[in-house]
């Protein structure tokens, strides 16, 4: 499903270094709806929206703006489309603008003209933001394919829940208003975790094996250990080491992870995550930003962030971190400079507000996790653990591999 955001009726402060960010989060069609803010205040607010976002707006009012802004998206609301003679939409399209209006009828689809690129069809849902608009389709609805061959935009009520459902009534996108301006502030991490749930997640174990060097075992010692007890999700962390070191340890990783079927991620070094094809790459809030290594390393390999802190969690969703790695859960010597320590209740809170903004996202608790501490854990909604000194320290870590597998199902 494509998503069109449509702009709050009103001015809001800061907005247009919001709509920078959207944009920036990978945005590529926003409606400037600003049915009574003066052509003054919306000239304002485009001058300070990057040039180079400017092309992926479409004017509701005001188009005379647009060729001095390099816009090229014009809306037509239904009344101001009714008022417009017909031959209008040729000449439009001819001067290479993208057309777009607004039907709330799906009988109205059979004669709309072709020249518009899109339409908003709505409401499809409850109003979210408006009262009293409420759903004009059953639930039921189909659309039929063959009244416009453009596409139908869903509008109207349209948030996480439901935009599944629209999918399946042949909806080719979402134009979302209340479910990102419900709260501003929210407003980009929101549309993260929307687009987010637009694309196939990624696989990502509940048991995440971290490797450890100590006087008698090397990261590869401890990798071969944990491969063995059964682990096949096994992060290669070389700590206070040059990337040039760090990158041989990291093909035997790869040949030792290839021959038991194990997924490799690599922890801190983007470029040899990329050398080596890993399956994935975990960064920590002082490691490289996320959007910067998915950058370089493209799409294919996970990327996994850090977070001890409610506003660490947004900063990972906004970034679209495949999975987070939420901790210290206790004390560990295994890492230095530990954050300060989250215990049960840390995780408990940090899970409802997960709950209570609607996020869903792998979380995986890290620092001090023994078996034992699994279940009351899982009991707070993680997703899964990722240990090291409860596997290369245990006495058999084939029997505690079982043990903490038997806690995570
Ligand atoms: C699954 C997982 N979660 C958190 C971390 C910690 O990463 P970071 O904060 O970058 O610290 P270092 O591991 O690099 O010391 C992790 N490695 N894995
Ligand atoms: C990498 C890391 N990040 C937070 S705690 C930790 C170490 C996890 O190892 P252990 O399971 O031995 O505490
Ligand atoms: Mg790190």
């Amino acid at each position: 499903m494509e998503l069109i955001v449509i702009t709050h009726p009103e001015m809001l402060p800061g907005e247009a270094g919001i709509i920078n960010q959207l944009f920036q989060s990978g945005l590529a069609r926003l409606h400037l709806r600003k049915p009574d803010v003066p052509k003054e205040v919306v000239q304002d607010l485009l001058e300070n929206i990057t040039p180079a976002f400017r092309n992926r707006i479409a004017l509701h009012q005001h188009h005379e703006l647009a060729d001095a802004f390099g816009i090229t998206g014009l809306h037509f609301t239904e009344r101001a489309r009714l008022d417009v003679a017909p031959e209008t939409w040729s000449a439009l399209k001819s001067r290479a603008y993208t057309l777009s209006t607004s039907l709330h009828d799906p009988a109205q689809l059979e004669t709309l003209s072709h020249d518009f690129d899109y339409a908003f069809l709505g409401p499809v849902f409850d109003s979210i933001s408006k009262v009293g608009y409420a759903a004009k389709l059953p639930s039921d609805f189909k659309l039929n394919p063959f009244t416009f061959p453009n596409k139908v935009i869903a509008l109207g009520g349209m948030d996480a829940e439901n935009l599944g459902l629209a999918s399946q009534m042949g909806f080719a996108g979402a134009a979302l208003l209340g479910a990102i301006w419900q709260n501003p502030e929210q407003a980009v991490t929101r549309f993260a975790h929307l687009k987010s749930l637009q694309v196939e997640r990624p696989f990502v174990d509940r048991l995440h094996f971290i490797s450890n060097e100590t006087p008698d075992m090397s990261h590869i010692d401890s990798i071969r250990l944990a491969l063995e007890a059964g682990c096949r999700w096994i992060q290669l962390r070389v700590k206070h080491r040059p990337e040039a070191e760090v990158l041989p340890i990291a093909w035997e990783a790869t040949r030792l992870c290839d021959a038991y079927g194990a997924r490799l991620i690599i922890n801190d070094f983007p470029r040899v995550a990329l050398a080596v094809q890993a399956y994935g790459l975990h960064l920590g809030l002082t490691d490289m930003p996320v959007p910067e290594a998915r950058a370089l390393v493209g799409n294919k390999i996970v990327v996994g962030g850090t977070a001890n802190s409610w506003e660490d969690i947004e900063l990972r969703i906004r970034e679209g971190a495949d999975y987070i790695g939420l901790g210290p859960f206790r004390f560990t010597s295994t890492k230095e400079n530990l954050s300060p320590i989250l215990g049960v209740e840390g995780y408990a809170a940090l899970m409802q507000k997960m709950a209570d903004a609607g996020f869903s996202k792998p979380i995986i608790a890290i620092g001090g996790v023994t078996p034992a501490d699994i279940p009351i854990i899982r009991s707070t909604g993680i997703y899964g653990v990722a240990m090291s000194a409860a596997l290369t320290g245990a006495t058999d870590p084939a029997e505690t591999f079982y043990e903490i597998q038997q806690a995570l199902c």
